[in-house]
């Protein structure tokens, strides 16, 4: 494991140039406009590449901007300053290359497991009955071929997480945006869904961004895990190569010793900006205020 030097880490330094990035981020800021007039800076010169075939996990505080930074991927939010790139081109609007998933389930009430599958197809004019056997098959790759005629309700959290995934996989994005995806499963289900989720990225590997505030599971997951510091105005204050060995187990690779040496190196940027965090409260500062 090694920490890449900032400011100029980030996959384009890890990895390769950033022109061959899947997504970049260059110089990044994003402010909001606050109800009262006010602005808001979340985000500040953010550097950050990730490569085709990449697994980065951001960390940091929370409400430093790690959805900020997604969302900004995703192009659902555009920067006040700086640019977004995708596979080298201008992000203009919505990132179409990019599959997302959330914390809460985004699948339809009404709609079958199968159904709710299949509808991701509906955009690309995929027959009816391509759809359904494609649906299935991802299913099936997720371990629900037995649910597919339940409704959201009828199956347990970590099952309409296993549809969403399927859901989004299914239209073959080349980037993968997550944000705390499994926040709301118990830990063991979590370590499950680690485990799929590996499965199935390692099968074809795309650039996958993921946000989480569980230290464990980033480092257990990914290539590199970049910390944020304390807002307003984050920044990425370090970026750690994981070079521990695939195919893993996340739950048997916590118990390597490697794994406990890069979560100490790790932590030792992470602890300082959580307690800038607890230290900052809930305090809203102008435009261009710098962490204490
Ligand atoms: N639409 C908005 N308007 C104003 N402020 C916003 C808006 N969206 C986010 N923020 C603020 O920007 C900062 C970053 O928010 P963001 O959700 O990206 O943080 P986060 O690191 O993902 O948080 P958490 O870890 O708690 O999920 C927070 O202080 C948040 O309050």
């Amino acid at each position: 494991m090694e920490l890449q030097d900032r400011p100029q880490a980030g996959a384009g330094a890890a990895a390769g140039s950033p022109d061959g990035a899947a997504v970049a981020l260059a110089g990044v800021d994003i402010t909001f406009h606050l109800a009262d007039g006010g602005r808001y800076q979340a985000v500040k010169g953010i550097d950050l590449s990730v490569s085709p075939g990449e697994f980065v996990s951001i960390v940091g505080p929370t409400g430093c901007g790690k959805s900020t930074l997604l969302n900004a991927a995703a192009g659902l939010l555009a920067p006040s300053a700086g640019r977004v790139g995708i596979f080298g081109k201008p992000l203009v609007g919505l990132n179409r290359r990019a599959g997302y998933l959330f914390q809460q389930d985004a699948l339809m009430p009404w709609k079958t497991a199968l159904d709710n599958v299949k509808v991701a197809l509906e955009p690309m004019g995929v027959p009816e009955r391509e759809a359904a056997q494609r649906a299935r098959e991802w299913l099936a790759r997720v371990g629900l071929s037995a649910f597919v005629d339940r409704y959201p309700h009828m199956l347990s959290g970590g099952q309409r997480k296993r549809v969403s995934l399927a859901q989004m996989l299914i239209r073959n994005p080349e980037i993968i945006l997550m944000d705390e995806p499994f926040g709301p499963l118990d830990a063991q289900t979590r370590q499950i869904m680690g485990n799929l989720l590996l499965d199935l990225w390692s099968r074809d590997r795309k650039a996958l961004m993921f946000v989480t505030h569980d230290l464990e599971e980033a480092i257990a997951l990914s290539d590199r895990v970049v910390v944020m510091s304390a807002g307003p105005a984050a920044g990425i204050v370090a970026d750690y190569r994981v070079a521990l060995p695939r195919p893993r187990d996340i739950a048997d690779i916590r118990l390597e010793k490697a794994f406990h040496e890069i979560h100490r190196d790790i932590w030792s940027s992470l602890r300082v900006e959580v307690q800038k965090a607890y230290a900052m409260g809930e305090g809203r500062e102008l435009v261009g205020g710098d962490a204490p």
